[in-house]
């Protein structure tokens, strides 16, 4: 079964076409890359992915279900701003993910807010924008969903951090799961990289395994996207 089914999908913003017949999937068990240049659609689909825009035209599917109550409780989202309450201190927030979602496994959680030193007892006002980030992913991770949609997880990330992000990516999903990623930060992604989708003015150019690309054009992922999306 595939997790995310896109069918000849488009959406327009007024007069404005943001995607434009776009056909892909994602399988269980993938980490998948949405790559592209500033403006070509990525946020888009993965809004219309998490229900929060509906299609103009065509259809999208998650785990065969159009996005909606069912799948809310299938989809872990990670928007592309930092949106948790401000005046909640991290404890807090854990109850309220708890609360919320009955597959929030708090205990994965702890385990890595201990690790990257996040008090428990902080407030997310207080915290800075990169450890706001750090806290979401957490949470968002920590769900127990089966697909992940992560829009630019790393961007305010401190270098020496994102390893561990990503492997906190790579170790906190199930083969049942996917994980779609939206980046620009691909020579730091592409090492957790199963597929990549290269998606330009609202349609999909290529869409490969990273193996494929390593061996068919022998560059890496960074390095094909630059001379795909020469200025
Ligand atoms: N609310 C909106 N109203 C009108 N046009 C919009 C709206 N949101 C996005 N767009 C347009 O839709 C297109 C796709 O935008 P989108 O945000 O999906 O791109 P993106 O690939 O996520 O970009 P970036 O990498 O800069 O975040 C762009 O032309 C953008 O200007």
């Amino acid at each position: 079964m595939s997790i995310l089914a896109c069918k000849d999908l488009s959406k327009n913003y007024g007069a404005v076409p943001a995607l434009n017949h776009v056909n892909l999937t994602v399988e269980a068990g993938r980490i998948v890359g949405l790559l592209g240049p500033n403006g070509s659609g990525k946020t888009t689909l993965i809004k219309l992915a998490n229900g929060l825009l509906t299609p103009s035209e065509g259809e999208l599917l998650v785990c065969d279900e159009r996005p909606g109550r069912i799948t809310h409780s299938l989809v872990s989202y990670l928007p592309e701003r930092t949106c948790i309450p401000l005046w909640m201190s991290t404890q807090q927030l854990l109850d309220f993910y708890k609360d919320f979602y009955p597959d929030f496994r708090r205990e994965a959680a702890m385990e890595m807010l201990q690790h990257l030193g996040i008090r428990l007892n902080q407030r997310i006002k207080q915290m800075s924008k990169g450890t706001r980030e750090k806290v979401q992913l957490i949470m968002v991770m920590s769900r127990q969903a089966s697909l992940y949609l992560l829009d630019e997880p790393i961007g305010g990330v401190d270098p020496a951090t994102r390893d561990y992000i990503l492997n906190t990516i790579i170790g906190n999903y199930s083969p049942d799961a996917a994980v779609v990623i939206s980046t620009h930060l691909i020579a730091d992604v592409e090492k957790v990289l199963d597929d990549v989708i290269f998606i330009n003015q609202g349609q999909v150019v290529l869409q490969s395994s990273v193996d494929e690309i390593r061996e068919r054009n022998n560059m890496s992922v960074d390095a094909l996207f630059r001379e795909v999306f020469k200025c």
